[in-house]
């Protein structure tokens, strides 16, 4: 029998492939779970290509769906589409040799432009001005005269990546200030993307806070209390990266008192929920997750998503495996 590839959510494109294609056809996580043995409908699935949608129907990829995964089938390689990996179990697939791949750089351009729409939005109070207008009353309440420019500002970027990056070089061109906190100081950066030493010396320093940032045990929760009261009152919180990265209790506690002017989010911590509090302050900007999706970001993350696929699938190993498993590979190859 030919390895085969399961498709776990939406998949657009139609294009010649060197193995065979399944979709999902599982209404439930147990029929999923079920279905790889002798004679089910994913009989001979080496591979998985995931995306987040598949979630609502078999759940997020945690430590019970991978050992059930790997005692029941061959799958070795779940090539995730999306830059975000968060809800896949890293440390569990290591534990049963599945390698993980995502699709960095493909959604850069769409989740960086996106968050220069949400600063720009939060300190010209432009969504909040289309609300008032679309809702019969012109301008009121959106006081234009109390809203603030871009330029000239200092946008504190945590998380100096592909995304961050890019963003930072839009958001350089009004100009602002650029600096960054990232686990290290990035390499052939622009001399006007400064490196600062601390999270905390972001925060001092930052009108705007972006994060950039994957969600991971060290990340979850770590814009807490104390990083929001070390910004300036009167600063901007933004985020397209994931809702549990921040504190969000501790955000609105901000946002209540009056310390964050606003905030702009793309992301929450339990989506597709949205804490109705968020809602009940007209000067923030709220998207529903829509940040690295655009019609060629999806193309590009799916074309990549299917060459890692086809690199494991042909040759044994993929690209683009996730850092946490980018040691000791040798043991989950096909070959
Ligand atoms: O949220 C979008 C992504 O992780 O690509």
């Amino acid at each position: 029998m030919l390895p085969r590839v399961l498709v776990c959510g939406q998949y657009l494109l139609m294009c010649h492939l060197p193995f065979p294609l399944q979709h999902l056809i599982s209404e439930s996580r147990s029929h999923f779970l079920s279905s790889f043995g002798p004679g089910g409908p994913y009989e001979g699935t080496v591979a998985l290509y995931r995306r987040n949608t598949s979630s609502a129907v078999i759940g997020k990829f945690d430590a019970p769906l991978i050992h059930a995964l790997a005692d029941t089938s061959k799958v070795r390689w779940i090539a995730q589409s999306s830059s975000g990996y968060d809800e896949i179990d890293v440390q569990a697939c290591k534990e049963r040799g599945i390698l993980v791949s995502n699709t960095p750089r493909a959604n850069e351009d769409a989740t960086a432009t996106t968050t220069l729409y949400l600063m720009i939005s939060c300190l010209r109070r432009f969504s909040m001005a289309e609300r008032s207008l679309r809702s019969g009353t012109w301008k009121t309440p959106c006081d234009a005269a109390q809203t603030h420019d871009v330029t000239g500002r200092t946008l504190g970027i945590f998380g100096l990546g592909g995304i961050g990056l890019r963003f930072a070089h839009l958001a350089h061109a009004f100009p602002m200030r650029i600096i960054y906190f990232s686990r290290r100081k990035a390499e052939s950066v622009p001399d006007w993307c400064e490196y600062v030493l601390s999270l905390e010396e972001l925060c001092k320093q930052a009108d705007v806070l972006s994060i950039h940032v994957p969600l991971n045990q060290s990340t979850t929760g770590i814009i807490g209390e104390k990083e929001i009261r070390t910004l300036r009152r009167g600063s901007v919180l933004l985020n397209t990266s994931r809702g549990r990265i921040v504190d969000q209790e501790a955000m609105i506690r901000a946002l209540e008192d009056g310390h964050l002017s606003s905030v702009g989010l793309d992301v929450y911590p339990d989506e597709p929920r949205v804490d109705p509090r968020l809602l009940t302050f007209p000067q923030c900007t709220l998207l529903p997750h829509i940040g690295g999706v655009s019609a060629e970001s999806s193309r590009a993350k799916e074309l990549q998503a299917l060459r890692n696929l086809k690199a494991f699938v042909l040759g044994g190993i993929g690209e683009d495996i996730v850092p946490e498993l980018k040691t000791g590979i040798g043991n989950s190859t096909m070959l």
